[in-house]
């Protein structure tokens, strides 16, 4: 049987006179590998900032593991557990990856615990160098990776605070073929034992290792359901297709959704 890991009801989140968040409410079971989509703008990153509690809701509630945690700081949210990487690289570059995953796997145990870091490599980092494949570039500073290895270098940093949520933001931009491929292996991977919602603006990527996807538009939730059903929701196209009818320039493709006469998998 699952079980609601994280719950959202009613949120709203206003800015000024703008409205962000129109009423979402959003749930995610234990053990889901959830993708979120929607057209730039949508809310998507708003709504992560809402669950990470970077920014607080309007109204509404955020329910983590059976404890509201609208409200609660950005610190206390990552110590019970939820974890998010950002679109924009957060590494220290020159410290090595050993040392970059020791330090994220110190700070959910918070200020004392980093003073009280010991030397060497703990079993939690090990087993994440291992998992991520970054056992290899352990000594390496972070600035001389290539950036599929610095995004990994990013999740194993998550993995290392222990979360059972984990939130990616754009895993794969600007990634390699070869790079997404091993990418989507990693979450699939880590879906395995974790929670894990991604924002993905990548059609390819999304069709590949998505199981259920949300997608949003103009803060409000359009739909829910496997890839092929909301590929094949008129809805979703109009969104998507009016969207890049109206505003897409050449070599645009970020936004564009393949018509589900295109999908294989439908
Ligand atoms: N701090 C803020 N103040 C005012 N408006 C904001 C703020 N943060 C976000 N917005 C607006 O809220 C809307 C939703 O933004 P959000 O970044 O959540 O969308 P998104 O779906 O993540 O888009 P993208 O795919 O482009 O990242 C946008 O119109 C954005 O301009």
């Amino acid at each position: 049987m699952t079980h609601p890991l994280l719950s959202l009801s009613g949120v709203r989140v206003v800015f000024g006179e703008f409205t962000a968040i129109d009423g979402i409410d959003l749930t995610v079971d234990e053990g889901e590998l959830r993708f979120l989509i929607g057209p730039n703008g949508a809310g998507k990153t708003t709504l992560v900032d809402v669950v990470t509690g970077r920014t607080r809701p309007t109204s509404g509630t955020v329910t983590f593991a059976g404890q509201p945690i609208h409200g609660r700081g950005e610190h206390r949210i990552v110590r019970a557990g939820i974890g998010r990487t950002f679109q924009t690289s957060v590494v220290f570059e020159e410290l090595t990856v050993l040392e970059n995953i020791d330090l994220a796997a110190h700070f959910r145990l918070g200020p004392l615990a980093l003073l009280r870091r010991r030397r060497g490599v703990t079993p939690t980092v090990g087993g994440v160098l291992e998992r991520t494949g970054l056992a290899p570039l352990a000594g390496a500073p972070a600035g001389t990776l290539s950036h599929g290895q610095r995004q990994w270098l990013e999740i194993a940093m998550l993995l290392a605070q222990g979360p059972r949520l984990l939130l990616l933001d754009e895993p794969v931009a600007g990634m390699s073929h070869t790079e997404r491929e091993r990418t989507g292996e990693l979450l699939t991977e880590i879906a395995a034992d974790h929670t894990v919602v991604v924002i993905e603006h990548d059609m390819e990527f999304l069709r590949r290792y998505a199981r259920d996807v949300t997608v949003l538009h103009e803060g409000r939730v359009l739909t829910e359901g496997t890839v092929s059903q909301v590929q094949a929701d008129p809805r979703v196209q109009e969104v998507y297709l009016g969207r890049s009818q109206r505003t897409a320039t050449v070599g645009d493709e970020r936004d564009t959704l393949v018509p589900a006469a295109n999908n294989e998998e439908g």
